[in-house]
This record gives structure tokens, C-alpha cells and sequence, in this order.
């Protein structure tokens, strides 16, 4: 049986699995969202078929599976709040950057089965790349069902230690991010260079989806397939000589430690050990 699916919190993330669910042919009946916004919640029922509710609690009532989509800093008072309507067979997901199992299982004050994942925004598409792991209550069966969710909008890998979550956040949870700031800075070089937007866009994000696609794809060292490409005396050498001459490596290295750092600040700051 179809299970049924409650987002609590739709959003950027919310609406990225959703919409990837949708589309890979899950019910919309079998979908509820929630949003504090009459406008939202007319948008998404129009655009997306799904039920959209005012409560929280009401769509937890509803539900077999509770997806927990609000910002990490609302996840407290949110949870909380319907802590009172979980059922024992219930499993919740917790999308949320930072916030760990124990804590989510503290708010919702009883044993039941929880997994945080951490997801991005092309599960929109179906590419998406999710990081998952459970807590104890989470059985084999469970488990499947989540790995089943999470590959109908893209892959899913499973951790066994939640000190990993953050570096999965910091190489795909907020990766699309580093790309899309990466094709920003070609795009404004290559107006700069006198092509127009549409056609920059176009020639570097194919350029980053076929790379992406030959590391994917072919079964060789991600260094040869640079190599392939760097004729000595030629262009790409020269670029690549100008990457190495501001560092790359630690360009990159400072920037996913900065987001591994708040990750366990956020970790830090909304845990329910604190109370
Ligand atoms: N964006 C991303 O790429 C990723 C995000 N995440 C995680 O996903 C979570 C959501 O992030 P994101 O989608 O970007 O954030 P958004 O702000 O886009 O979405 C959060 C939504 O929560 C809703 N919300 C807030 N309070 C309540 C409430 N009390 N009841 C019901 N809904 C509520 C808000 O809608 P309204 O005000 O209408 O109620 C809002 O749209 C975060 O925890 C983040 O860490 C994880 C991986 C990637
Ligand atoms: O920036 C954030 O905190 C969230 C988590 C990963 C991507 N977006």
C-alpha cells in the first residue's frame, strides 16, 4: 500500500522532493504539505495536486510518513508542538542541516522511527544526492522505504556515524550551491569576453553536465580525465596553471570546512541537550 506522506514545512527542499516524487509517479493523494500561508497553500494544492494544511498536527494525524522540512532553528517549537500525535508506527525524516537524532527524538517524546537525511535541491529533477542515516528504532523494512524514497528522486547513500553528515553536507547537500556560484563567476567572465547570457550559460553548464556525466559514467581517475584534456603548451593548461596559482585546493578545502563548521555549530546551538 501507498504510504502517506506528510512534508511539514514546504519550502525550497520540501517542494525539490515532492516535486521529484511527483514526477517519478507517486500519488498526489498520498501527499500532504503544511505552510503558515494561505497563498502557499492554494499555490501548491493548484500546482501540484497535493493536500495543503494549516496544521501541523493535523497532517501528522494523517500520516504514515512525517517529513520534517522546516529551517533547523524552527525544528524545536515545530516538533514540539505535535509531539502529542505521534504514533508508535509512525516514521519521521528530518531533512534539516544540523539537528541530530537524539534531539529529534527528545522533541518527539517517544520511541519511534527516525531518519535524517540530507538531501539538495536537483531531487527536483530526479538527480538528487542524499545522505541518510537512522536511529535505532528504524527497521530493515523502514530503511528500505527510505532508500526507496530517496531513489525515486535521485541516489541515497547511508552513513553509520552522524559526525559524517556534516561532510555529506558539505559534498552535496550544499554543493549545488558551490557549482552554481562556480557557473556565475564563467557566465559574467564570458560576457565580460563579448557573448551574450543565454549563450554562456549554455556553452559552460553543458560543459559542467558532461564532465559531471564522464566522471559519472566512466570508470576512470577523475585526474586522467583533466589530463585528457590539457595539451601540453595549450589553452586548458594555462587555466589550470592560473586555478593552481590562487590555490585551489585550499579555496575549496576552507570553503567545505566552513560549511562542515556550521553545520556543528548549528548541531550545537539548536540541540536538545541544552534545555
Ligand atoms: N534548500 C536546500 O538546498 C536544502 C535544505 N535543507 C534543509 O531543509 C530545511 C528547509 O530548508 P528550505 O526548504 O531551504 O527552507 P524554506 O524557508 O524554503 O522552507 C521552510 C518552510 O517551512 C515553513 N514553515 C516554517 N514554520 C512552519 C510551521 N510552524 N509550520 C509549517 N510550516 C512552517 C515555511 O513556510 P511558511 O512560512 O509558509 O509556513 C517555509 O516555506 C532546512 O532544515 C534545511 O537545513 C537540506 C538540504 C538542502
Ligand atoms: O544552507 C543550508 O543550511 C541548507 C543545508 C544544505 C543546503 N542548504
Amino acid at each position: 500500500m501507498t504510504a502517506s506522506i506528510a512534508f511539514i514545512g514546504v519550502g525550497n527542499m520540501a517542494r525539490s522532493i515532492f516535486s521529484g516524487m511527483l514526477a517519478g509517479g507517486y500519488p498526489a493523494d498520498k501527499i500532504i504539505g503544511t505552510s503558515r500561508t494561505p497563498e502557499k497553500r492554494d499555490y501548491y494544492h493548484e500546482q501540484y495536486g497535493i493536500t495543503m494544511l494549516a496544521e501541523n498536527d493535523l497532517a501528522v494525524d494523517q500520516a504514515d510518513v512525517v517529513v520534517l522540512c522546516v529551517k533547523p532553528a524552527q525544528m524545536q517549537s515545530v516538533v514540539e508542538e505535535f509531539a502529542d500525535h505521534v504514533r508508535g508506527d509512525q516514521l519521521f525524516i528530518s531533512v534539516a542541516a544540523g539537528i541530530e537524532l537524539d534531539s529529534l527524538a527528545y522533541w518527539l517524546g517517544r520511541s519511534v522511527a527516525i531518519v535524517r537525511s540530507m538531501p539538495n535541491t536537483p531531487s527536483q529533477l530526479g538527480a538528487g544526492m542524499t545522505g541518510l542515516i537512522a536511529n535505532e528504532h528504524t527497521s530493515p523494512a523502514q530503511k528500505t522505504q527510505v532508500s526507496e524514497l530517496f531513489s525515486s528522486i535521485g541516489h541515497s547513500v547511508w552513513v553509520d556515524d552522524e559526525a559524517h553528515m556534516h561532510t555529506v553536507t558539505s559534498l552535496s547537500g550544499s554543493a549545488p550551491a558551490y557549482f552554481f556560484r562556480f557557473l556565475e563567476a564563467m557566465i559574467k567572465n564570458g560576457e565580460q569576453q563579448g557573448l551574450d547570457e543565454a549563450t554562456c550559460r549554455a556553452l559552460a553548464s553543458h560543459a559542467m553536465f558532461g564532465a559531471a556525466r564522464m566522471v559519472m559514467e566512466l570508470d576512470e581517475p577523475i585526474s586522467q580525465l583533466r589530463q585528457n584534456i590539457t595539451s601540453p603548451m595549450g589553452t586548458t593548461e594555462q587555466a589550470l596553471l592560473s586555478f593552481e596559482a590562487s590555490n585551489i585546493d585550499k579555496i575549496v578545502a576552507e570553503a567545505m570546512m566552513a560549511c562542515v563548521n556550521r553545520s556543528k555549530e548549528m548541531a550545537e546551538d539548536f540541540s536538545a541537550k541544552k534545555d
